[in-house]
């Protein structure tokens, strides 16, 4: 990925809870989902927003890193996703994405981030990111010295 698009846990809470404001009414929804583990961090800020304490995960990976492997389905809830909110933090490829569908064909899937190749694969989303660019999530990074210019 030649760019980069660093996220910090303050913008990433007012994305998400965004995304909460157009989840609304509440009551129409039984619970959520998390794609864990990224999901897992928007899906807190949806249970706290909306009020919604049935939080189940489907638990997916893909990535070592920036490298994408084969899609491993390690847990999954028991569900047709009817009445829930499936979330993830970001779409991409779109893989991950056509996965959950098929799990959850009733739910509604919706994501903080998405690039072009994954966008048309999610309900709702809040933030575009270019295909070319990494998205740096707030819970992949820490605070770090940074040396003065003059030594630079
Ligand atoms: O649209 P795609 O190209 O499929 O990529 C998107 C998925 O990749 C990341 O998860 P990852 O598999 O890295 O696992 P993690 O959530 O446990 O970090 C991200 O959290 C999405 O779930
Ligand atoms: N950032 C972090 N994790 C990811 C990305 C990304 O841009 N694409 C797929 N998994
Ligand atoms: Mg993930």
């Amino acid at each position: 990925m030649s760019e980069k698009y660093v996220v910090t846990w303050d913008m990433f809470q007012m994305h998400a809870r965004k995304l909460a404001e157009r989840l609304l009414p509440a009551s129409q929804w039984k619970g959520i989902i998390a794609v864990s583990r990224g999901g897992l961090f928007p899906a807190a800020v949806l249970a706290r927003e909306l009020g919604l304490r049935h939080v189940e995960t489907v638990c997916i990976a893909s990535y070592d890193h920036d490298q994408q492997g084969e899609l491993r389905v390690l847990h999954a809830a028991d569900t047709d996703g009817e009445g829930f909110i499936v979330v993830d933090d970001l779409v991409d490829t779109g893989n991950t994405a056509k996965e959950i569908r098929k799990m959850y064909p009733k739910a509604k899937f919706v994501t903080v981030f998405a690039k072009p190749a994954g966008a048309p694969l999610v309900d709702d989303y809040v933030i575009d990111i270019p295909q070319n660019t990494w998205i740096e999530q707030p819970w992949d990074l820490g605070l770090g010295f940074v040396p003065p210019i003059a030594r630079k």
